[in-house]
């Protein structure tokens, strides 16, 4: 629980669409939500259960079907624009059409609500312009034109934006869909700290789910039937809901790895001792070959780690490495 007051919070919210006069798609609701300061959320859900829905709509970007948004305890639809800028940035995963716009010029348009209605740029508003470019590493690109930019490249510079605009709340749409691992680690990192560091609250949805669980204080679980389960990451992987969400046939969560598997089983089932990042790797190869490592398999396989050497004892036989393991496991299982 968390007693602070909320920055942001959703009562009674019913996301969808109208269709027509009457007739209306619900996607989920009523909706309970709350973001407060210093919190990383993390969006998550299979591909159109309303992740996006839900995000514009608790940025004012389109209007629920029935509830309330309110930014400080004030209704979102009651804000002025200029208002609501100072209180919550968005950054979506559509490229923005910017004309010739250099990336500075994108990145300065963060100041507008604070700047005069020629927009000029007063020194404090130059240095956090500085200060969002360091932070996201856009510096080096400060002078190329946006549509000249990779989109990982892109996507940098709409999160630079929104630091420019510097408000208590962020909301982002997919943030990390068009850049590399190493970026997408770095971008996770850095809201994580902008969270932790300036007291921020963050929500961003993303199919990122390793890094979510990772990096999130809190997830919010969008089921396809509209369901949203909240909780701490550690909290939905151990109590189910994590796994019930993405349920696909074929598919299994291993809990203990915190990722999905992308093997068929072979219908065997084989035990597995050890420790650390041996037992780690020996069960992702297992995994791979089609084993579920259960602990009361009737057969075993033991690691030895000497230090320096380490050995898989499989009945009589001892293997030097796991590919020699599984080459006799698949002379025995005649897998
Ligand atoms: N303008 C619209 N009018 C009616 N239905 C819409 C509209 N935009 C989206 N939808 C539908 O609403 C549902 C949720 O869409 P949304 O984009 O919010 O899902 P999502 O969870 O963000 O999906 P993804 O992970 O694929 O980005 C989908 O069935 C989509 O087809």
């Amino acid at each position: 629980m968390n007693n602070t007051a909320p920055l942001l919070k959703a009562s009674r919210l019913c996301i969808g669409y109208k269709k027509g006069k009457k007739e209306e798609k619900v996607l989920s609701g009523p909706l309970e939500l709350e973001m407060h300061s210093g919190q990383l959320i993390c969006l998550l859900g299979p591909n159109g259960a309303g992740k996006s829905t839900l995000i514009r709509t608790l940025a004012g970007l389109q209007p629920s079907l029935s509830g309330t948004v309110a930014i400080n305890g004030k209704n979102i639809t009651k804000l002025q624009p200029q208002e609501r800028a100072k209180r919550l940035s968005m950054v979506l995963t559509e490229r923005v059409q910017s004309g010739n716009l250099t990336a500075y010029s994108i990145i300065a348009l963060g100041r507008f609500p604070y700047t005069n209605w020629l927009g000029t740029l007063q020194p404090h508003d130059r240095e956090i312009v500085q200060l969002a470019m360091r932070k996201t590493d856009t510096t080096t690109f400060a002078n190329r034109k946006l549509n000249e930019l990779s989109d990982g490249e892109a996507q940098k510079v709409m999160l630079a934006r929104a630091l420019a605009q510097d408000t208590p709340i962020i909301i982002l749409d997919e943030p990390t869909a068009h850049l590399d691992l190493p970026n997408r680690i770095t971008m996770m990192r850095l809201l994580h700290q902008l969270a932790k560091t300036t007291a921020k609250s963050i929500l961003l949805s993303t199919h990122d789910l390793d890094l979510a669980l990772q990096s999130a204080d809190e997830v919010w679980l969008l089921r396809s039937d509209g369901v949203l389960t909240k909780g701490a990451p550690e909290d939905v992987v151990l109590n189910g809901t994590f796994e019930t969400a993405f349920h696909k046939e074929g598919f299994e969560f291993d809990k203990s790895s915190g990722t999905f598997s992308i093997h068929n089983g072979n219908g065997k089932s084989i035990g597995l001792t050890g420790e650390g990042a041996p037992l780690f790797w020996t069960k992702r190869a297992l995994q791979r070959e089609g084993f579920r490592v259960l602990a009361d398999a009737a057969e075993s396989i033991h690691i030895i780690d000497n230090g320096s050497t380490l050995q898989w004892k499989y009945k009589n036989e001892t293997h030097d490495t796991i590919a020699g393991l599984l080459a006799s496991l698949r002379t025995h299982y005649s897998i």
